[in-house]
């Protein structure tokens, strides 16, 4: 088994501008939990979101509930990026968020992610908004169910730009400026259940393929940024009780989603921030990085 040093001296002769166990790489410093704490105190700092976050979708259902606990749990400013659609109707669910939040800088930001040039404006936009970057979380994301005979190119694109080229696009941005501030970061993916088996009995070619392909992004991301900090993941939520499941024939299939579930019922979104927290934490998470986690009452183990 290699060391760590000679791990760190073949990967630089590989790829030299990567530095494993540089002292300032968060995720190779050695782990200091401050002396002295109450029992509360060090669970607190253990699950304890540090820095600011840019959060894609952020103004959609999970996006805004992740938002939630992420401020519960001390993120410093928040960036939604969402279309200005979305925006409008969730003013008030924002105007709430920003209420309970009243000492934390919460910024809209509109951008289509499927738009390179508008991300990595907006993403510059933030760094000179906030100062930093620390946390990508990717919610943006589209459905659609169409039977694969039948789908045009235009409706396949759509869903893969969002739900795959959106996710890239916006951590190759984010990713650039987290390694240099060479400070680390994270970055959260969303997959879904259906990145893992097929979605039923709802016809999702595009949307199935989009999120197994968001899996291995994470995984790929994962594995070429440990060296620079950054620590890249993915949750795969099964049938949450949202509006992307209804309309368009899927209020009809909720019966069957809920008689293939140990649980026999859809989640709520709230049943998702354990996971969302954890893999964002600096400390809880620091050894988690390329994992998928799946949130879904056992929906997939039949
Ligand atoms: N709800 C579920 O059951 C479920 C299950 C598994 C995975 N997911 C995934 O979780 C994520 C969030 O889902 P949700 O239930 O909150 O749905 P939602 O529709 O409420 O949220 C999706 C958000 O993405 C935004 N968005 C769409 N296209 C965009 C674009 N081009 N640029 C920027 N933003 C764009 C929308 O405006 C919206 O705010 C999605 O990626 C979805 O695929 C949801
Ligand atoms: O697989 C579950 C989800 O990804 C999603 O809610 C569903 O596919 C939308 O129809």
């Amino acid at each position: 088994m290699a060391s760590n040093e000679s791990r760190n001296e073949l990967t630089k002769r590989i790829i030299p501008q990567m530095t494993l166990s540089d002292a300032s790489n968060p995720l190779t410093a050695p782990l200091k939990m401050a002396e002295n704490l109450t029992a509360n105190e060090r669970v607190q700092m253990r699950f304890a979101i540090e820095g600011n976050a840019i959060v894609t979708g952020g103004a959609g259902t999970i996006g805004l509930s992740s938002i939630r606990a992420l401020l519960e749990h001390g993120a410093s400013g928040i960036a939604i990026f969402d279309v200005p659609s979305t925006f409008t109707s969730s003013q008030s669910a924002i105007d709430t968020l920003k209420k309970d939040f009243p000492q934390v800088a919460i910024r809209l930001y509109d951008v289509d992610v499927r738009d390179d040039v508008q991300v990595n404006d907006r993403v510059q936009r933030v760094v000179n908004d906030f100062g930093s970057v620390s946390l990508l979380l990717c919610f943006a994301g589209v459905v659609g169910s169409v039977h694969a005979h039948e789908m045009k190119f235009e409706e396949w694109k759509r869903v893969l730009d969002v739900n795959l080229t959106g996710s890239w696009l916006c951590a190759q941005a984010v990713g650039k400026q987290m390694i240099a501030q060479k400070s680390g970061g994270c970055i959260l993916f969303t997959c879904s259940i259906s990145a893992h088996r097929v979605n039923f009995p709802q016809p999702q070619v595009a949307y199935n393929t989009s999120k197994a392909g968001v899996l291995h992004l994470a995984r790929s991301l994962a594995a070429e940024w440990s060296p620079h900090g950054i620590r890249v993941n993915s949750l795969s939520p099964g049938y949450m009780d949202t509006i992307l499941n209804e309309g368009d024939g899927l209020t009809a299939c909720r019966e069957i989603w809920t008689s293939r579930n140990p649980m026999g019922r859809m989640g709520d979104v709230e049943e998702l921030n354990g996971a969302v927290v954890l893999l964002c934490s600096k400390r809880a998470g620091r050894y988690i990085t390329g994992i998928d986690i799946v949130v879904d009452g056992g929906g997939t183990v039949f």
